[in-house]
């Protein structure tokens, strides 16, 4: 076991853009390096490695200094490790992999590593056989994270007696060419680069361990040894606030930091030379790093920088750390599997030990009983493992048995030093390895629990998600819901408006009913008065004609004097009381009527007679002439009614044509008018030319009552002559001659006169009557013109009083309106009913279907619930499935297909050039290698050989 200190250079990257805008042109790089490139100087400080690489060095320098040493020890068992430290951007990922893997230049460490290990195994002498294995990890946040399997992130560190620190589960890959390394190393990379977007926090807060084992074997001896070389790429060591790290708390930035911080805590105690304990359990990076710091491990620290003043802190930092670093020891030693041989010679050994422990535990059993016995066993009766002891070991010489309480003391101290992650010193190697044993134990169990914990914590997101969801659905239920139940209330109060409507429909057809019936009261009172305005008129006409008849007749009687007649009659009276005086006094005092008298008074009364006789005549004519003028009547009459008819008919139809047509209503009644005026002019003219005409019989009539009159008169002159002559008669009786026939004769002459006065009283009477009855006619004729002209005017007003009928017609319009607005009104509610029905109807639907929607829902809820249960269930079941599959390696993942089969690699046994080129290799026939180990071998063995030619 070589004692060596761990190799650290400092590398300095080219000034960024960054540091020249800060400082132009040249960002003002501050170190200074020494000429013998082993020492920087920065603000008057001096900073030794065992390398300095300046800005413009070459990929190809660092590894061929830092590296390809390592590379070579790690192919020969040894374990390696190579860091890269530094702030972020100072170039640890550009040293360890390089810009491009591709390019000879600018391809970093672990490209170059990969083509050296393979190039090794050409060159190794072919009975070396090896195995070359790839795992990669990263750690964030003190979880350990399989990049090769992302799913795997909790993963635990394990140790034991035979693989020393370990990671658990972790995948590795056979890798049979640096192809297969790339291939590996990119598909790990995007997982990073996946992860750390998922996590929110950038690659350069976790820290990327590349893991290369090699397995070489040495098919003659059978002698093996493993190497495992570690690439690590350091998260940026600047503080947190630089960076600007965000949506970290607190806590979870000293989590991110405390690998780091652990790993300066580590190097501190190794390094000031007084600390017993190293805290390498104190994270996750320093206890996978155990051996790489001052243990069994070559390794190589890079420090990269800025050379910038610019980060010139960080850069004094990282300085700093480098040179504490320097002073690390480590104690390399081969990893070797001693061969069968070996182990042989090992197992006698033990098998030897194990005869010799057996019997001195019996004789200290038998030791034991007697001193539990109560005996005691003299001091150099003890036994001892010493074989010529034990045959006498006397029972009183055994150990007392609370001696062995220092052993339990021991264990729990173990359980302690677990719980405070410090492993005990004073073990013994079993008790080491019972304790290790213990740890891996509680280790898994924490990583089970941690596993527990983050699947609950997924369960309990799930649930949350799950309660949000329902929270949503609840919320939007619940909106729906509202939704509903506004809508209800807008139906509700639809309906109510509809019932309201409704209400107020059936109370305005009520008032409506209330109204058509006083409109049609009104129109029955407005006939009614109409007709009794008719009547009225009509019985105010008829008064008018009695009273205007009487008037005219007395008017007309008045002109007629009737003096003449009574004045006759008077003096005929007059006469007849003479003679009834002188009948009287006959016998006294006889009057002296003379003969002559007599015969006057007869002559007069003979013409009287004919007067009358002739009057008799006249009167006839004018009965006659009456009817005539009766029949003229009665013709003008009928006339008149036709004239009326025709009019009433002239009226409808007008009015009929007004209403059917609806046309200008002033143009038709003008026309009317017209019409009507014409008519009525004409019908007029010759009603008042009969009317002349009878204006003229009546003057005739007038003339011939004229004429009577005169003839009364005239009469009236002979009444007064007979008065003379009675006169005279009446003193010839005085005289007293032939007194006796004389009043014979006066008798006769008297009864005479008295029946000739009664006949003319009685012909007088018939006159006057006829003469009355003619007046009357005359005066009715008027007053039927008059009635005419009247009618006309009435004609000629109704036609002007059109508006009333109008008004009339409007009326019946408007009651035919308010009927139809009735019906109309009697249909809407109808209709209104009807919607209203319907929408209630709708409404019991809905709320039916409401209540529906709701089963549903709880139904759809209750499966919902079941079919979590069932999906959580199942999911369960596939998450064990897989982890199962995870735990027992056997999936392999999508884009690794290859490297789950071990690939022994046979050395080539000659120079470097004999090896085949990478490429070459990939003419491995990977199907015959998992067949059977033997032929496996056996052709790599003929494809080595057959490549290197
Ligand atoms: N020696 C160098 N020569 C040329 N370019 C370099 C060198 N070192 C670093 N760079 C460039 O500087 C930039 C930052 O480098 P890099 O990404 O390697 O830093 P880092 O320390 O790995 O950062 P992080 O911690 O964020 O991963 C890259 O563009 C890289 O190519």
């Amino acid at each position: 076991m070589a004692s060596n200190n761990i190799k650290v250079v400092a590398r300095f990257r080219p000034v960024n853009k960054v540091e020249r805008n800060q400082y132009p042109p040249d960002g003002r790089p501050v170190i200074d390096i020494s000429d013998t490139n082993d020492q920087v100087k920065l603000n008057n400080d001096d900073y030794s490695f065992d390398r300095v690489f300046n800005l413009d060095s070459k990929q190809e320098d660092v590894f061929e200094y830092g590296v390809r040493g390592i590379v070579d020890d790690v192919i020969s068992g040894y374990n390696g490790t190579v860091f890269a430290y530094g702030q972020t951007g100072s170039g640890k990922t550009y040293t360890m992999m390089g810009s491009d893997i591709d390019d000879n230049n600018s391809k970093g460490i672990i490209p170059r590593i990969t083509e050296q290990i393979f190039e090794s195994i050409l060159t190794s002498p072919p009975n070396m056989e090896y195995l070359v294995k790839v795992s990669y990890m990263e750690i964030y946040m003190e979880r350990i994270r399989d990049l090769l399997s992302p799913s795997n992130d909790n993963l635990q560190v394990h140790e034991d007696k035979l693989r020393g620190v370990y990671v658990k589960n972790l995948s590795d890959y056979y890798v049979g060419d640096a192809k297969e390394v790339y291939e590996i190393m990119r598909q790990g990379s995007l997982a990073r680069a996946v992860s750390s977007t998922n996590m929110n926090a950038e690659s350069s807060r976790s820290h990327s361990i590349f893991l290369i084992s090699i397995v070489q074997k040495n098919i003659e001896t059978g002698s093996q040894k493993t190497g495992n070389l570690y690439l690590v790429d350091l998260a940026g060591s600047e503080k947190i606030g630089k960076t600007g790290a965000t949506g970290q708390t607190l806590e979870e930035a000293k989590k991110i930091n405390k690998s780091l911080s652990a790993l300066g805590m580590v190097i501190n105690a190794l390094t000031d030379g007084k600390s017993t304990h190293i805290p390498y359990r104190d994270s996750k990076l320093t206890r996978i790093l155990q051996e790489s710091l001052g243990g069994n491990s070559r390794t190589t620290l890079i420090v990269n920088c800025s050379p910038s003043e610019y980060n010139v802190d960080e850069t004094v930092s990282t300085l700093r750390f480098g040179m504490r670093a320097k002073s690390i020891k480590n104690s390399a030693r081969v990893n070797t599997e001693l061969s069968p041989a070996e182990l042989k010679n090992l197992l006698k050994k033990s098998q030897r030990d194990r005869a010799i422990y057996e019997e001195f535990v019996n004789a200290l059993e038998a030791e034991l009983k007697l001193w539990r016995s109560g005996l005691t066993v003299p001091k150099e009766e003890w036994a001892t493992k010493e074989p010529s002891a034990k045959e006498n070991i006397p029972l009183n010489n055994l150990i007392p048995s609370s001696q062995s309480k220092p052993m339990i003391q021991n264990i729990d101290n173990t359980r302690e030093e677990v719980r405070t992650n410090t492993i005990p010193t004073n073990l013994d190697k079993d008790e080491r390895e019972d304790f290790l044993k213990y740890e891996n134990e509680l280790s898994d169990q924490l990583a089970d629990k941690e596993k527990a914990v983050s699947s609950l914590e997924r369960v309990l997101k799930e649930l949350r998600d799950e309660l949000e969801f329902y929270k949503s659905s609840h919320q939007s239920i619940n909106e729906e819901n509202s939704n509903f139940q506004t809508q209800l209330s807008d139906l509700r109060l639809q309906f109510e408006r509809l019932e309201f409507d409704n209400k107020d429909n059936i109370i305005n057809m009520d008032v409506l009913r209330d109204r058509n019936a006083e409109l049609t009261a009104s129109v029955n009172d407005l006939n009614k008065s109409l007709e009794e305005a008719k009547n009225a008129e009509k019985d105010s006409l008829a008064e008018d004609f009695e009273k205007k008849k009487a008037e005219k007749m007395a008017q007309m009687m008045a002109k007629f004097d009737a003096t003449g007649f009574s004045e006759k009659n008077d003096t005929l009276r007059d006469v007849l009381s003479k003679l009834d005086e002188i009948d009287i006094n006959e016998n006294s005092d006889r009057s002296g009527l003379t003969s002559d008298d007599l015969s006057t008074i007869r002559r007069q009364l003979i013409e009287m007679q004919s007067l009358t006789r002739d009057s008799q005549d006249k009167l006839r004519a004018s009965e006659q002439d009456n009817k005539a003028l009766v029949s003229k009547r009665e013709e003008v009459e009928t006339r008149l009614h036709s004239l009326e008819s025709e009019f009433e008919e002239l009226l409808e139809k007008s009015i009929k044509e007004e209403e059917a047509n609806n046309l200008d209503l002033q143009e038709s009644i003008n026309g009317i008018k017209e019409k009507l005026e014409a008519q009525y002019n004409t019908k007029r003219e010759k009603v008042e030319i009969e009317v002349n005409d009878l204006r003229q019989q009546i003057e005739v009539k007038n003339h011939d009552v004229k004429t009577l009159k005169d003839e009364v008169k005239t009469m009236n002159g002979l009444n007064d002559e007979l008065k003379r002559a009675f006169a005279v008669t009446s003193a010839g009786i005085e005289g007293g001659k032939n007194l006796v026939d004389s009043a014979k004769d006066l008798e006769r002459t008297r009864k005479s006169l008295a029946s000739q006065l009664n006949e003319f009283e009685g012909m007088k009477k018939s006159l006057m009557k006829d003469l009355q009855d003619r007046c009357e006619k005359v005066v009715e004729l008027e007053i039927e013109l008059d009635q005419y002209k009247e009618q006309y005017a009435q004609v000629l007003r109704s036609t002007n009083n059109k508006a009333a009928q109008k008004k009339m017609a409007f009326l019946e319009r408007n009651l035919e309106q308010l009927t139809l607005v009735q019906k109309g009104l009697v249909d809407q509610n109808q209709s209104l009913k009807k919607e209203v029905a319907i929408a209630e109807r709708k409404l019991l639907t809905r709320s039916e279907r409401i209540s529906n929607l709701e089963q549903l829902l709880q139904e759809a809820d209750k499966r919902l619930v079941i079919s979590n249960a069932k999906f959580e269930g199942q999911l369960q079941a596939v998450r064990e499935r897989l982890e199962q599959a995870r735990s027992q390696k056997a999936s392999t993942t999508a884009s690794i297909n290859f490297g789950r089969i071990a690939k022994p690699l046979r050395g080539g046994g000659g120079s470097g050039s004999a090896g085949p080129s990478p490429t070459n290799k990939k003419t491995i026939d990977l199907s015959g290698i998992a067949d059977n180990d033997d032929g496996s071998s056996t052709k790599r063995a003929s494809w080595f050989f057959s490549a290197g030619k």
